[in-house]
């Protein structure tokens, strides 16, 4: 059976500058996959290809064996780092137009989530603050019904409390035999989710694997390992 994503030999440069090396993977459904790496690292780059969203110069992504474009990004679920809203909607104008845009909207998760989220229909965007802003594009991008979600730092500009309550409703709300990339740079917060790891550092993977596996090998938390790798460059 076709892996739900597959990723071989990605390979990309903006002008001189590389930013994915010979990235290769692979993911199976019902997964949580953590994709860490500091700034610059090329996860927005990867999350990006891999939702069809731009070229890479080498390289393949396969997502249930399509290549990325209309059928793919059916399947496929983005959430951006930053908001892909127009300052005059308010939450029910997001909502609908996400709606109107994938056939696979679920109107009822959307609803449940609005709630779990404590966000409001007639709330404007533009006065949500940051964290709420960031809750709003997590139940666009989680009330779709697709089979791989991307994450792109999702909880970046929430405080601490709220982290752990929009991890819970990242639990809650992914549908169980799709996958989840959450890409990320706080991993003491987040890590407790992850069933995999992804760690990139300059556009290469130099870790990839099981979470329980790599803390019972290495006796450290994926964190502290993070930080260790990354000190060693
Ligand atoms: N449009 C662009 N033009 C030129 N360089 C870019 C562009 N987008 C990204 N880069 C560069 O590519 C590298 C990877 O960037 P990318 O945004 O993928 O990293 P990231 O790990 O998502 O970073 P962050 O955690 O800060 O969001 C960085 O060196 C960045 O400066």
């Amino acid at each position: 059976m076709e892996p739900l994503l597959k990723v071989e030999a990605l390979h990309k440069r903006y002008g001189n500058k590389t930013a994915l090396r010979e990235v290769s993977l692979q993911i199976e459904p019902g997964r949580i996959v953590g994709l860490v790496g500091s700034n610059g690292s090329g996860k927005s780059t990867l999350m990006r290809i891999v939702a069809g969203l731009l070229m890479p110069e080498s390289g393949s992504v396969r997502i249930r064996g399509h290549r990325p474009g209309t059928r793919s990004k059916s399947l496929v679920s983005f959430m951006p780092d930053h908001p892909s809203f127009e300052s005059w909607m308010t939450v029910a104008d997001a909502l609908k137009f996400q709606q109107d845009f994938f056939a696979d909207f679920d109107t009822d998760k959307s609803e449940r989530m609005l709630e779990f989220m404590r966000l409001s229909r007639s709330d404007k965007i533009a006065s949500l603050s940051k964290g709420m802003q960031e809750r709003l594009q997590l139940t666009l991008a989680l009330s779709r019904r697709a089979a791989l979600y991307l994450l792109d730092e999702p909880i970046g500009g929430v405080d601490p409390v709220a982290r752990d309550h929009i991890l819970d409703a990242l639990i809650e709300f992914y549908e169980e035999d799709s996958s989840v990339i959450v890409s990320t740079h706080l991993i003491a917060d987040i890590e407790r989710i992850f069933d995999e790891v992804l760690m990139i550092r300059g556009g290469s993977l130099i870790l990839q694997g099981d979470a329980e596996q790599i803390r019972l090998t290495s006796g450290k938390s994926i964190d502290q390992l993070f930080k260790e790798m990354y000190a060693e460059c």
